[in-house]
């Protein structure tokens, strides 16, 4: 059942007709999206080994996401844990298409859990740069650590902070920030009834004071010259446009930039703000009170139900004015392979050339017995709650290396000496996903096991048994 006020909110919103079609759209079939990871070899590839397994069709703005039929079950395949995929809503994907991050950027996405946007910002950055990723609360801030290990991501830093803890420990510091802002969620009634339960008028005001004040720490860690993308999936005008009025009124060096729009997307709209601002909220207690309506409000975008293809979303581009400068800033302090003795030992009996070099070049960070490969650039970590400083190489033991799952993630399989591929179609790749052992052919040592040529993690050949050691926690019930 629909909140009363939020229906009568969107009838005078769309008008009668559009509303009407606006409501069919609940009864109507939910799409589903999954983005492949690039990180993990050639869409053409992959589009010829799912074939048979999904049927799958373009989403239009996201150059990596498509619709999967309803029959599929793509988050109980073998390639969903060799984070060949991340399964998305459609809709979510536009505004980290928007973000548009490159290689060798310093970027933040600021409320990241689960890891939909983070995973595809990585997937734009290809490994190179430094992505932090953050998440407030701390359960979910694992689950997007555990996201970023599958989806075999290299360069980033998650963290488990405030928005405010973050700026006074970066200040102004990176290239683009995603602001994917906590909302009342009403672009997803059609698929979450909780976020029907939790809807009010009380908390949409809620959602945008706190949207106030993220987008507040968000501008003080964006460098002139940046970009910043914020995005909801809700419909509430004070959560959209408001949100976006209020951070423009205050400040005049940043504007939204103007995006092309795909078939379906339609304007952000002022009028809309100017009309059904929750009045008597903290923004405008005097309900005579003009509002702040930024300019431009129209090169926003919002993404509705009963015009395209994905749930409600609001994405807003916004740019600073001005060039990035060079700025002083304090740096991790980290080692060196000449002084990873262990992992040079492992490197030459199981890996290939290229890692080699990248290992060669490489700065590293230990904790305890965890051994870190850092991005580049890494900023310094003292007071700030890390769960990932970069990617996670191993475990030091004494006189020995034990590789990570996390790296077996992001390797292909030239980059090993000794690969062991299991075919999707044959049942030993279940197997070895319950954590079982199996018989292999080899020689001894480190494998990495993959599935149809996708890195799915270790095990180690004594004469013709396969150790497992895929992660106890990530051991698979469901086949
Ligand atoms: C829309 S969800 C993010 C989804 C994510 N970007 C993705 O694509 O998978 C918003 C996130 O903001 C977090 N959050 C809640 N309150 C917050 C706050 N005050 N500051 C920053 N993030 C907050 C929530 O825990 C939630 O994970």
């Amino acid at each position: 059942m629909l909140p009363l006020a939020f229906c009568e909110r969107m009838r005078r919103m769309l008008g009668q007709a559009e509303y009407e079609a606006f409501l069919k759209s609940y009864d109507e079939n939910k799409y589903q999206g999954l983005r492949f990871n690039i990180g993990k070899g050639k869409q053409e590839d992959f589009l010829a080994l799912a074939e048979d397994a999904f049927s799958l069709e373009k989403i239009p703005w996201a150059e990596h996401g498509f619709y999967y039929g309803a029959e599929a079950a793509p988050g109980k395949h073998a390639y969903h844990e060799a984070g060949v995929y991340y399964i998305q809503e459609p809709s979510a994907m536009a505004p980290a298409a928007y973000l548009q991050a490159r290689p060798g950027e310093r970027v933040l996405d600021l409320c990241a859990a689960p890891g939909g946007k983070t995973t595809q910002i990585a997937a734009q950055m290809r490994g190179e740069g430094l992505l932090v990723t953050n998440e407030i609360h701390p359960a979910r801030a694992r689950i997007l650590s555990e996201n970023v290990e599958r989806m075999g991501v290299r360069n980033a830093l998650v963290t488990n902070a405030a928005p405010a803890d973050l700026r006074r420990h970066f200040g102004m510091f990176f290239h683009r920030i995603m602001v994917d802002a906590p909302c009342s969620g009403e672009g997803m009634f059609r698929k979450q009834e909780m976020a029907v339960d939790e809807w009010s008028l009380e908390n949409v005001r809620t959602c945008a004071a706190r949207q106030d004040e993220i987008l507040e720490e968000a501008y003080a860690m964006l460098l002139p010259g940046g970009r910043m993308v914020y995005s909801t999936c809700t419909f509430a005008p004070d959560e959209n446009e408001g949100s976006i009025s209020r951070f423009l009124a205050i400040h005049s060096d940043m504007h939204l930039v103007e995006v092309p729009k795909y078939e379906g997307m339609s304007p952000g709209r002022a009028d809309w703000y100017e009309d059904f601002a929750i009045r008597e909220s903290a923004f405008a207690p005097d309900p005579e009170e003009v509002l702040p309506v930024a300019e431009h409000l129209e090169r926003s975008i919002r993404l509705w139900p009963h015009l395209l293809h994905g749930e409600g979303h609001f994405v807003a581009v916004m740019e600073k004015d001005g060039a990035c400068p060079l700025i002083d800033y304090k740096w991790e302090k980290t080692a060196t392979y000449k002084e990873q003795k262990e992992l040079q030992k492992f490197a030459k009996d199981c890996l290939a050339k290229d890692w080699m070099e990248t290992l060669a070049q490489g700065q590293y960070l230990t904790f305890g017995e965890q051994l870190y490969l850092v991005p580049k650039d890494m900023p310094a970590l003292k007071g700030l709650k890390v769960l990932r400083p970069g990617l996670h190489l191993g475990t030091l033991k004494k006189n020995r290396f034990e590789p990570s799952h996390a790296w077996a993630l992001t390797l292909y399989k030239e980059d090993v000496r000794h690969v062991t591929d299991l075919s999707s179609k044959d049942e030993t790749v279940y197997a070895y996903l319950r954590g079982e052992t199996f018989t292999a052919d080899g020689e001894p040592g480190w494998h990495l096991i993959t599935v149809d040529g996708y890195a799915l993690g270790w095990g180690k050949l004594t004469g013709t048994t396969m150790k497992n050691h895929y992660p106890k926690g990530l051991r698979i019930t469901y086949k």
